[in-house]
């Protein structure tokens, strides 16, 4: 609730607007009363013309339009405080996963991140269009309609007073139900998401071990679980709106009859007060019910703000940027006592190393010693917990991210491929390249074999993951990439899988080829890499057990075991 209350405090001007229309609302209702009671009471009971009332048919049907024109204002102003709500919210957590470390952004299931961005953000909706504008509403107007029901007989005024206040009290307690079950169905929404779109995604995987079944299963469990979480909201909804009937029923049964004996038998009150009166009191009570199914819809908003608020605040330990460009030409890296450490699993990175310009450095070690979290914290991928990364000698943070990212290539085990042309995602590196440069850079990267053997050529559509493509076909698209933008860093991956001898020399020329422009920074598994490295960082178990060229580091032992034994070939 707190986090929907801040998010309304931005939209001031806008509930001060909703107060004044509800204010001009609670008149015309008046207004409308007013006028049918004293058009009744002058034709009906004072036998006056249909001509002498014109003027007062006139003004009510006035007073009529202008209700309807300011419900109408009255609902749009809500539905703009929503639209605004939710794009701050929504910018708030695009913000909130582009600034994350890559990894952080990369944990939990995507499912339950695309969920909370779209459903647990559209959920927001009802608070600020329904809720929000109705409990300033009802607020306002009730309350003007009371002083007008007790100047006219104050006896119905107190009756109000006296049953009013169980509709709030019956809203409250029903309340308290509804919010347990909105949280749960908010839950069952976000979990239904999550595993669907986690099950599409590793349906080979599920089909392969046979468990195609037992998934199906599963999605049709949960999304039974969310189909019972909605109907148990929509009960406790349905029985609210029936207690709130009901007291309302009863109180205005009670003015009735107070009013009939005062008119009838006490005769202490006039036609005019007694119709104004029991025109008024339905008006007062559908404002309060009004603000009863508000609050049921509004309630399910409250769920949604806490789960926004728990994805938003997530720890996380963003890297920082700054505005400085780097001269032209590849940076020197330096790494100084650089720390690093996974919350999740504890596995820490300690390292302390200058990469020069133009430099051929091959990181190796065994499986888990922490390779790839060294590429990513040169990349900027991740930020050090402790030490600082500095390029030309300058903290890293003090440049900007965009122009670091121009300077960068970073060429994964698994280079992700865009639903689209294969030049699309050749482009995606230089948004302004030439339909030539994207060509000449594909030729470079090996692909001219392949693009001959499609339908449409470099034209041909892959589909999302790449699907379509082999990996070592995504490997040289991801090559082509870095043909492209011309890299002065380049971060390579090394695949672990053999690959076959023409893929291996096309990647071993394309290597050499960029490096005459940049410094080359390899996870490294082949032997020709780890060789011709002008240097070798050994990582194990995180720590930089020995860095210098392959023959040097033969005399470190472990490296000697770990190279011998693997037969001279990494893994
Ligand atoms: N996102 C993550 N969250 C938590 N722990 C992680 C994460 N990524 C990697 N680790 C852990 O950090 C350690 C180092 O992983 P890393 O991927 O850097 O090793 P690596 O040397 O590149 O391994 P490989 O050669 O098998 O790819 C491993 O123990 C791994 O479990």
């Amino acid at each position: 609730m707190e986090q929907l209350k801040q998010l309304a405090a931005k939209q001031r001007p806008a509930m001060i607007l909703v107060g004044f229309v509800s204010m001009l609302i609670g008149a015309a209702i008046i207004s409308q009363a007013y006028l049918i009671v004293r058009i009744v009471d002058a034709v009906f009971l004072q036998h006056a013309s249909f001509h002498s009332v014109w003027p007062e048919l006139l003004t009510l049907m006035g007073a009529l339009f202008l209700r309807v024109l300011l419900q109408w204002l009255h609902g749009r102003v809500g539905i703009r405080m929503a639209t605004v709500a939710k794009k701050e919210v929504r910018q708030k957590l695009i913000k909130h996963y582009a600034e994350n470390p890559l990894m952080a952004s990369l944990s939990g299931q995507s499912g339950r991140k695309t969920g909370i961005l779209m459903e647990a953000v559209d959920e927001l909706d009802s608070y600020f269009s329904q809720y929000l504008p109705q409990l300033i509403r009802s607020s306002v107007v009730p309350l003007m309609l009371l002083v007008a029901i007790s100047v006219q007989n104050i006896y119905s005024g107190i009756i109000i007073l006296v049953t009013a206040p169980f509709i709030p009290i019956a809203m409250a307690l029903i309340g308290m139900r509804t919010k347990e079950k909105s949280d749960e169905q908010l839950q069952q929404m976000t979990a239904f998401s999550g595993k669907f779109i986690d099950t599409l995604q590793g349906l080979t995987t599920y089909k392969l071990f046979g468990r195609a079944k037992e998934q199906q299963e599963e999605i049709h469990n949960s999304s039974i679980g969310f189909r019972d979480a909605t109907m148990a909201v929509l009960k406790v909804a349905f029985l609210s709106a029936l207690a709130m009937e009901f007291i309302s029923m009863l109180a205005t049964g009670i003015i009735a009859l107070e009013v009939g004996l005062r008119l009838v038998i006490f005769k202490t009150i006039t036609f005019f007060t007694a119709f104004f009166v029991l025109t008024l009191v339905p008006e007062f009570f559908v404002s309060l019910r009004e603000l009863s199914s508000a609050f049921h819809t509004g309630r399910s908003s409250v769920g949604a703000a806490k789960l926004i608020q728990e994805e938003l605040t997530s720890d996380q330990n963003p890297v920082q940027w700054g505005n400085k460009t780097l001269e032209s030409g590849p940076p020197t890296i330096s790494l100084n006592q650089v720390k690093f450490s996974y919350k999740e699993n504890g596995f820490s990175l300690a390292i302390q190393t200058d990469i020069r310009q133009y430099e051929q450095v091959a990181i190796v070690g065994r499986s888990g010693s922490g390779k790839t979290t060294l590429l990513h914290l040169i990349a900027g991928l991740l930020e050090p917990n402790k030490g600082t990364i500095h390029l030309n000698r300058k903290q890293r943070s003090d440049y900007s991210e965009a122009n670091w990212f121009s300077k960068l290539s970073y060429i994964s085990q698994h280079p992700y491929m865009f639903a689209g042309t294969i030049r699309e995602n050749i482009a995606i590196s230089k948004m302004d390249a030439t339909a030539e440069e994207i060509e000449l850079a594909a030729k470079k990267a090996g692909l001219s074999e392949l693009l001959r053997e499609l339908p449409d050529g470099i034209d041909t559509s892959i589909g999302e993951a790449g699907r379509g493509l082999s990996g070592g076909e995504m490997q040289r698209v991801a090559l082509a990439r870095a043909f492209l933008k011309r890299p002065a860093v380049i971060l390579f991956d090394e695949p672990t899988t053999g690959l076959d001898l023409k893929t291996e020399q096309i990647l071993e020329q394309s290597m050499k080829e960029l490096a005459g422009t940049a410094t080359v920074i390899t996870v490294a598994h082949r032997l020709h890499t780890i060789m011709h490295a002008d240097r070798i960082l050994f990582l194990d178990k995180g720590e930089l057990l020995a860095s210098g060229t392959h023959h040097e580091l033969m005399q470190v032992e472990p490296y000697r075991d770990m190279f011998v034994i693997q037969g001279g070939e990494r893994s």
